[in-house]
């Protein structure tokens, strides 16, 4: 790129509005002085090959600038304050904004046309500390990338009230959008996005960057090619301390959730990314179960795919295989999957490229990390005390202890669990939040929807215990104060601030349990020297490595399939009225084989459940409805019983169906079918054997009948012949006849 294009001009001198929009509202920051800065601040590496000489505001930044002059109600994201958006037919610079291609919480990314043709505008409209310095730093490392797997730069000006630069316009649909309209991908297909983002990202680590959003929504499907966007919050491997809430929570690599990038996070993104692709859905919450990836967790990934997955979406980034590898693997697959050669997937060295990386971090601010209590686990994940309150879904204790409560169906227990948690921790860290605001805010992030408790179980802190040591499952630390009990019916409420004392008692439930299968807890040696690269790990020994998150394994597809069946029968509101709508079939079925009881010898005189009210009215309307003899009224009552059952057992699944978002897999409904098509096939063949039996009497009973008038008819008519011959006879007889 040339210097003229790459000097990002005034084209909108400091303070002065840009033309043609009608956001009157905006609030531009005031004018100041501009000074060359390197991009980005935090980029650790080589300088970049060509200069990139970037304008920006020198002092406050703009985003305290922008905080500075605005008025008092600016519309405000949680901690972030907007700046304005630009409106379609608006100029900026040289370019007419044509319409919005998409936006994120940064910045609006619009498709204009000036210079050269059309373009990718993307335009800065959060004005938080350092989305500034973000947005410059994606604009000098766009320039860098040059076009190597990302949209090229074409010009920028990021003095404007508007910051903003242009890039290439990548035409296609996101994959996200891709997947949403066609549904999964073939497995050629996935591997082709699987070379062009394993390129793109080989080109980014050269720069000694990572991407650290690896997802679908930041993929484009060109017509040629796939194109990553969005290097908003790529990073330097080193600058391991930011406390910026980055990345896509659902394709985050564990070691991220502690503030640890390394060197192979985006392979364990990319990986969970082809994993979506291949099966149209992510494996679930995952995150915190601190384990590998299995088969049964992945769903139906074609057999060739499914090593590479596997291997790119370990939970140690040591245990990864690096680009290099990768991108040697996805190869022969694309070529022939027979010839597929296992080293390439299995834990590697340190390339050349890592290592120098890793010795970036250790002599870097890594080494700084905060002095610790060796025995603390909090310690290990040391919280700032200023980080805003939505960074604590980086934390993998909270997280992991809250990834089991909530697997098992005890949210009201993760209020408790946070709750202890802040009491540890300090209560500001909860930004002034009550635990359930706390906890209703991560659910949201982590996508969890609620849970139901198992039946015969109180949702808090020690129901969940109870549920634990009933089914044999690892317990979370034995805390020594017992845990604080939410208040019956009062789940939101704030609690009492926590004192001191209450810290230190119950801070222990912090610790991970007695976990069989877990991987041993590290603990944290003194002065951890440097581990020598190449002997086995690329990971930066930090004075404090986080302690094993909660070992539960993560339970397979069908077993949470069950239990989400489970919890979803049981507890609270909606759950508690299904509860008892489920029990209406099995009530039913238990009638109905009542009723078939009744009808076999010597049982039938227990009196008939079709004489019910509920079931003599249904049989009355049919009969009424059907226009039929009355006498089937009771027949049709017989029948109401098994109908009804099937009519309600279809309705109850119908209606955990929808609850679980999971279609027709809910279990016992072609069982409860089956069951009751028995029952009214057994209740035709023994009724028709009745009425068969009824109609063979009765027709024995009508031809003994007519014999037996036969036999008077003819008894009668032979005395009737006798009579009138002997009377003949006599009348011949007398001698005047
Ligand atoms: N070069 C491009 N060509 C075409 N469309 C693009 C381009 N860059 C971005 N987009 C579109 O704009 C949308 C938003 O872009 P981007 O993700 O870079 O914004 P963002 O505000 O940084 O988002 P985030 O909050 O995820 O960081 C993308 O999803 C994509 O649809």
């Amino acid at each position: 790129m040339s210097d003229q294009t790459t000097r990002m001009t005034a084209a909108n001198s400091p303070g002065q509005p840009a033309q043609g929009g009608d956001h009157t509202a905006a609030v531009p920051p005031p004018p100041a002085p501009t000074r060359v800065v390197s991009p980005p601040s935090a980029r650790i590496g080589p300088p970049p090959t060509a200069p990139t000489e970037i304008v920006q505001p020198s002092g406050a930044t703009r985003g305290q600038a922008a905080r500075q002059a605005a008025p008092l109600g600016q519309p405000e994201v949680g901690n972030a304050a907007l700046q304005r958006i630009p409106a379609t037919g608006e100029t900026l610079g040289p370019y007419q904004l044509l319409g919005s291609l998409g936006h994120g919480g940064f910045a609006h990314v619009y498709r204009a046309t000036g210079q050269g043709g059309e373009v990718a505008l993307k335009v800065l409209t959060n004005s938080e500390h350092d989305s500034l310095d973000r947005f410059v730093g994606e604009a000098a490392l766009l320039e860098r990338l040059a076009g190597r797997g990302f949209p090229q730069l074409v010009t920028a000006d990021l003095q404007s009230p508007t910051p903003w630069f242009a890039m290439e316009l990548v035409p296609g649909p996101t994959l996200s959008q891709r997947v949403a309209a066609d549904g999964p991908m073939p497995p050629h297909e996935v591997l082709r996005v699987a070379d062009d983002v394993l390129d793109a990202l080989a080109v980014l680590q050269e720069e000694h960057f990572l991407h650290r959003d690896v997802k679908p929504a930041n993929i484009i499907a060109a017509p040629d090619r796939y194109v990553l966007i969005d290097l908003g919050i790529a990073k330097g491997h080193g600058t391991s301390t930011s406390t910026h809430a980055a990345g896509t929570i659902s394709y985050m690599a564990p070691e991220l959730f502690v503030r640890k990038p390394h060197a192979r996070s985006d392979v364990y993104s990319l990986g969970l990314l082809l994993i979506f692709l291949a099966t149209g859905e992510l494996p679930n919450d995952l995150n915190f179960a601190g384990r590998d990836l299995t088969a049964a967790d992945v769903g139906p990934v074609d057999q060739r795919l499914l090593p590479l997955v596997l291997a790119m979406t370990r939970h140690r980034p040591e245990d990864r295989p690096p680009l290099h590898n990768l991108i040697g693997t996805v190869a022969q697959l694309a070529a022939d999957g027979a010839r597929l050669d296992p080293t390439l997937l299995a834990a590697a060295d340190a390339t050349t490229v890592e290592r120098g990386l890793v010795t970036e971090v250790l002599t870097g601010s890594g080494a700084a990390a905060a002095v610790v209590a060796p025995t603390s686990v909090l310690a290990s994940n040391p919280v700032r005390q200023d980080e805003p309150v939505t960074n604590l879904v980086y934390d993998q204790q909270l997280m992991g202890r809250l990834h089991q409560v909530h697997g098992d169906g005890f949210d009201g227990a993760a209020e408790d669990v946070i709750s202890v948690y802040l009491s540890a921790v300090g209560p500001q860290r909860a930004g002034g939040r009550t635990p359930a605001e706390v906890k209703d805010y991560l659910w949201a992030a982590m996508r969890w929807v609620p849970a139901f408790t198992p039946e015969g179980y109180a949702d808090t802190y020690d129901g969940w215990v109870a549920y634990r040591q009933r089914h044999g499952l690892p317990l979370p630390g034995v805390p020594t104060a017992s845990v604080p009990r939410r208040q019956a019916g009062s789940p939101t409420q704030h609690r009492a601030p926590v004192t001191n004392q209450q810290a230190t008692q119950v801070a222990p439930a912090f610790r991970p349990g007695p976990t069989p299968g877990a991987r041993p807890a590290q603990t944290t040696a003194p002065a951890p020297a440097q581990r020598p690269v190449g002997q086995g790990s690329t990971q930066p020994s930090a004075p404090v490595r986080p302690a094993a998150p909660p070992a539960k394994p993560a339970p397979r597809r069908e077993d949470r399939d069950a239990r989400a069946d489970k919890r979803r029968d049981s507890g609270g509101g909606l759950g508690a009225l299904a509860a008892i709508i489920g029990w209406v079939p099995r009530i039913l079925l238990a009638i109905a084989v009542y009723q078939l009881i009744r009808l076999f010898p010597g049982f039938d005189a227990m009196p008939s459940a079709a004489g019910l009210p509920l079931f003599a009215a249904l049989g009355d309307l049919s009969v009424a409805m059907l226009n039929l003899d009355p006498v089937w009224a009771p027949r049709m009552a017989e029948l109401s019983i098994p109908l009804l059952g099937i009519v309600t057992s279809a309705l109850v699944n119908l209606f955990r169906a929808v609850r679980t978002r999971r279609g027709g897999r809910t279990w016992p409904f072609w069982l409860v079918v089956v069951v009751w098509v028995i029952v009214i096939a057994v209740q035709g063949v023994v009724g028709y054997a009745q009425q068969a039996t009824e109609n063979a009497r009765e027709s024995f009973e009508q031809q003994r009948e007519q014999i037996q008038d036969d036999l008077e008819q003819g008894v009668q008519d032979t005395t009737e012949d006798v009579r009138d011959s002997l009377w003949e006879s006599f009348e011949n007889a007398l001698p005047w006849s």
